[in-house]
């Protein structure tokens, strides 16, 4: 195993994503949510995009999981979909770069995405919605498993995280990372119990937003008020 996910074993990485657009969409507020969130016990960041990369780079060293959010036309995945990416998030200073897995039409290969990852030297994590994408990833040669895209590829979302799929990853011999819906404590740690090396936790933590929309919804249903 890498030395960087050595040091990601057992650890909660923090996703310091912000709503696009929204009052935190800033790469200096990006950096600050990051060591707010390694002042908490996070031991990894989880970063999209270069200019929040770049920021969150220049004041911490611990592994970051970088990724660059995409949409072109005709493809659904975003998530790093292009082997330009790669290269610029590498640069950046990413120490593994996360790309969709999922098995959809995507603008490149899967394997062309994995092959220029391991050409910059550094791990691939694949975004994965099912076990026969996640088997697929480590049949073309990834390092890290998450469970990223699960709920996320068409139908309603559910609400709580999907560790029967982390249970499944446990199985295939590569670092599990448990990501997506983990909205409390528990759930993580059920997600380590489950096979997890990692627990990704984004939202919860870093787009308050929707943590007030979940606080707001709970008291409207309480009150029977739509407004
Ligand atoms: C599906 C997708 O595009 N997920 C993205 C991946 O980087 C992020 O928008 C999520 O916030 C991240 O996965 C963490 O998940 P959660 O915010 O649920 O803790």
């Amino acid at each position: 195993m890498s030395r960087i996910l050595e040091d990601l074993s057992g650890a909660l990485v923090v996703s310091c994503q912000p709503v696009v657009g929204g009052p935190l969409d800033h790469p200096e507020i990006v950096a600050a949510m990051a060591l707010a969130a390694l002042d908490g016990g996070a031991r990894g960041l989880r970063i999209e995009g270069i200019a929040n990369l770049k920021a969150v780079r220049a004041v911490t060293d611990v592994p970051i999981i970088g990724l660059v959010k995409r949409d072109l036309e005709g493809f659904e995945p975003r998530i790093t979909p292009i082997a330009a990416d790669v290269l610029d998030l590498a640069a950046a200073g990413a120490d593994i770069i996360a790309i969709d897995a999922t098995d959809r039409p995507r603008p490149d290969r899967l394997e062309r995405l994995i092959d220029t990852i391991q050409s910059v030297g550094r791990p691939a994590m694949a975004d994965c919605s099912t076990l026969a994408e996640g088997v697929r990833a480590v049949d073309y040669g990834v390092e890290v498993l998450g469970s990223t895209m699960s709920g996320h590829t068409g139908g309603p979302i559910p609400d709580g995280p999907d560790l029967a799929l982390v249970s499944s990853f446990a199985k295939l011999g590569r670092f599990v990372v448990a990501e997506g819906r983990y909205h409390r404590p528990d759930q993580a740690a059920r997600a380590i119990e489950a096979g997890a090396n990692a627990v990704v936790v984004g939202s919860a933590i870093t787009r308050p937003e929707h943590v007030a929309t979940w606080f707001s919804d709970a008291i409207k249903s309480v009150r029977g008020d739509a407004s």
